[in-house]
């Protein structure tokens, strides 16, 4: 649906966005996440047709946005960081310019108008100027523009940023729905947020990509943390067990160390811990604890910015 390919963008000297590449299927709801200056703003407005890149390729749905920026333009909706650049026009007037924008005539426009200030519930507000708005109702505005013509990618920046938690509900219930029909991709500083409604996540740090996994890949953790009297040479010689990737000694305990287990990608957990328990009671060992590592997003995200190796990530995860 979406390829970004090798994506670059400087301002100056100062390298925002660093040879970014992914892709994103049909139907996905995938977070851009990353602290302030990550360069999430950077890639948005580029896939958006909004910033040019120095080098590399967008293309959506096998079109290419340099070569046919209008016709990419007509298949997605923007939700800029920064809201509704009209303060004097009322919400209506303001939608009806942004239909007109988008090329929707006739009853299609009219239908598409409803639609989206149906979707968004802003029907009270359509008569009120929109620099009179709450940050919410602003917000709120912003979506409608964007899913008018019903846009194959969405793109949101910041969608929930100054909502209260009320609103945020509101927001992410909105993305959802609206991604029934779309692809949408959204930037984010909140780890919540992607948890909340995100398939997928990108992680950016300094301008690259650090991480970009499954959230479901990531919850399912191939760790074990492994507790036992176990002689240390005996536990880091189960590296060489055939579902064992590797063993590391992380620590000692009370009477014992802890090590980390990492398993093969087509190990299961539960059979190797089984397999592991076995081992160190007929060893006349104690097992003090076998579990799995939980790994949140949380956690990731403090490794990444702690300059963790991308390959070093994919495989953690
Ligand atoms: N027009 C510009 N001129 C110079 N530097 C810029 C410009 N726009 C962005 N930058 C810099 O590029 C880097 C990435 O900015 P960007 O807005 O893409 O990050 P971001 O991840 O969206 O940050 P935030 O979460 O704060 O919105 C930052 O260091 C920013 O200061």
């Amino acid at each position: 649906m979406l390829s970004v390919h090798q994506l670059s963008r400087t301002y100056g000297s100062f390298v925002a966005v660093d040879n970014v590449s992914f892709s994103i299927n049909k139907g996905e709801i995938v977070g851009l996440l990353g602290h302030n200056g990550a360069g999430k703003t950077s890639i948005m407005k580029v896939i958006s047709g909004y910033l040019e890149a120095d080098t590399g390729r967008v293309t959506v749905d096998g079109v290419d946005l340099q070569n046919s920026p209008k016709l990419v333009q007509k298949s997605l909706g923007y939700l800029p960081e920064s809201l509704p650049v009209y303060p004097e026009m009322t919400v209506a007037d303001y939608l009806d310019y942004a239909a007109d924008l988008k090329g929707l005539k006739g009853e299609e426009k009219a239908s598409e108008l409803r639609r989206a200030i149906k979707a968004t519930d802003i029907t009270e507000k359509l008569l009120v100027p929109i620099a009179t708005l709450s940050r919410g109702y602003k917000q709120r505005v912003g979506v409608a523009q964007a899913i008018l013509g019903r846009p194959k990618l969405l793109i949101l920046d910041e969608p929930t940023n100054g909502l209260d938690p009320e609103q945020t509900q509101h927001m992410r219930d909105l993305i959802c729905e609206v991604a029934k029909d779309a692809t949408v991709i959204l930037s984010t500083h909140i780890m919540q947020e992607v948890e909340a409604i995100c398939s997928r996540v990108l992680m950016l740090n300094a301008g690259s990509l650090a991480l970009d996994a499954k959230l479901d890949e990531l919850r399912a953790s191939h760790h074990l943390l492994l507790q036992t009297s176990l002689n240390k040479n005996d536990v880091l010689a189960m590296a060489d067990w055939g579902e064992i990737d590797s063993v590391k000694l992380l620590h000692t305990v009370e009477g014992g160390s802890e090590f980390r287990v990492a398993l093969d990608n087509s190990a299961k957990p539960k059979l190797v811990a089984a397999r592991i328990a076995a081992f160190i009671v007929a060893q006349n060992a104690e097992l003090y604890a076998l579990q799995p590592e939980q790994r949140n997003l949380e956690t990731l995200f403090k490794e990444v910015n702690q300059g963790y190796k991308k390959e070093g990530l994919n495989h953690a995860a």
